[in-house]
C-alpha cells in the first residue's frame, strides 16, 4: 500500500457561491463537509483509482471525532494518533462565475514532544509493509521542520520511493533527505527559495538532493525538473474551471501510483500527475477525480 502522512489534517468545508464578493454578505447551502488535509486527500483519489493506500494522520477534540468517522466511511484505511489540540478547519468556497476557488486554511494546533513522537513511529512500522511513502501538507505551529526529511529517511532506510508536498524550511530539508520526488507549486517553491523562476527555483532543490522535481503551475500544467537534463513541460489541451482545491494532491497520487509501480520514467510520471490533476479540478471536492480520469492522459500535451 502506499502510506501517507498528514501531521496536520483538517475539517473541509466547502461552500459554492454563484459569486463571490469580498466585503458582501452571502447566502449560501450549507457546506459539503469532509475529512480533508493533503495527504488524506491523496489516498482517497488512490482509493477511487483502484490503488492500495493508508492514512497516518493525527486527531484532536469534538472535530477530530468527526474527522475518525469520515474517515471510517471513506473506507479508506487509516490509522490516526490522538492529540490535544483540536483538528483545524479549512474552508473553501468555490465561486460559480469564474471557477476560482478562495480557501482558508487554519494553522492548527501545536503537538507535543511525545505526540511528535508517536507520529514518527507510527510512520516507521506502517512503511515496512508500505510501496511508497507521501508526506504532505503544511505543519502544525512550533513543529520540527525536519519531519518531512524524517519521513524520506524512514523510506529510503527501507529501499522505498518518496512523495513530499510541503513548502518552506521543510521542504528544503526534505529536500537535503534525498527524496525521490517533491512536488510544490509555483507559489511555494518561489517562497521557499525566493527564486520567481521555477526551474531556478527547482534547481535549489535540486542540488540540495532532490532526483526530480514536479512544480504545478495551475492551469498552465506542470514542469519535471530534474539535475543535468532536459526540462519537461505538460498541459492539458485546453483550461478547465472547476475546484482546483486538492488538484495537487490528485498530482501526488498520480506519482505515487506510478513510483509504488515501478515506474519512475519523468515523463510518464509527469503526464499522469497532469491528467489526474485536471480531473480533479473538475470533480466537486477535493479527494475526487472525475470518473473518467483515466481519458485525461490522452489530452496531455508534453512539450
Ligand atoms: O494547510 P495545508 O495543509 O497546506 O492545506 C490544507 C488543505 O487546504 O489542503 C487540501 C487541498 O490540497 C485540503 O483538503 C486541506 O484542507
Amino acid at each position: 500500500m502506499i502510506l501517507t502522512v498528514t501531521p496536520n489534517p483538517a475539517i473541509d468545508l466547502t461552500y459554492r457561491v454563484s459569486a463571490l464578493e469580498t466585503g458582501e454578505t452571502h447566502r449560501v447551502a450549507p457546506p459539503a463537509v469532509r475529512a480533508g488535509g493533503k495527504g488524506l486527500n491523496v489516498a482517497r483519489v488512490l482509493q477511487q483509482t483502484g490503488a492500495a493506500s493508508f492514512v497516518l494522520t493525527t486527531a484532536g477534540g469534538a472535530s477530530g471525532v468527526r474527522l475518525a468517522d469520515d474517515l471510517e466511511t471513506s473506507g479508506v484505511p487509516n490509522e490516526l494518533v490522538t492529540v490535544q489540540a483540536p483538528t483545524r478547519s479549512s474552508i473553501a468556497i468555490v465561486d460559480e462565475r469564474g471557477g476560482e476557488t478562495t480557501v482558508l486554511n487554519e494553522t492548527g494546533g501545536a503537538l507535543s514532544a511525545a505526540e511528535w513522537t508517536a507520529l514518527n513511529d507510527a510512520a516507521a512500522r506502517l512503511a515496512l509493509p508500505a510501496t511508497c511513502v507521501v508526506g504532505s501538507g503544511s505543519l502544525p505551529p512550533d513543529t520540527p521542520d525536519a519531519f518531512y526529511a524524517g519521513l524520506v529517511a524512514i523510506a529510503s532506510e527501507r529501499g522505498l520511493p518518496s512523495v513530499m508536498d510541503a513548502t518552506g524550511p521543510a521542504l528544503l530539508l526534505a529536500a537535503e533527505a534525498r527524496p525521490t520526488v517533491l512536488k510544490p507549486n509555483r507559489r511555494e517553491l518561489a517562497e521557499t527559495t525566493g527564486e520567481a523562476d521555477p526551474v531556478t527555483g527547482a534547481s535549489v532543490l535540486l542540488n540540495a538532493g532532490a532526483a526530480l522535481v514536479l512544480v504545478s503551475l495551475g492551469a498552465d500544467g506542470m514542469l519535471a525538473v530534474r539535475r543535468g537534463a532536459d526540462v519537461l513541460h505538460a498541459r492539458l489541451d485546453r483550461r478547465l474551471t472547476g475546484n482546483a482545491t486538492g488538484a495537487g494532491d490528485a498530482a501526488v497520487a498520480a506519482v505515487a501510483s506510478c513510483l509504488a509501480d515501478g515506474t519512475d520514467d519523468p515523463a510518464v510520471l509527469l503526464c499522469r500527475a497532469v491528467a489526474w490533476s485536471a480531473a480533479a479540478v473538475v470533480a466537486p471536492l477535493a479527494g475526487e477525480l472525475d470518473p473518467a480520469y483515466a481519458a485525461y492522459e490522452e489530452r496531455v500535451v508534453l512539450d
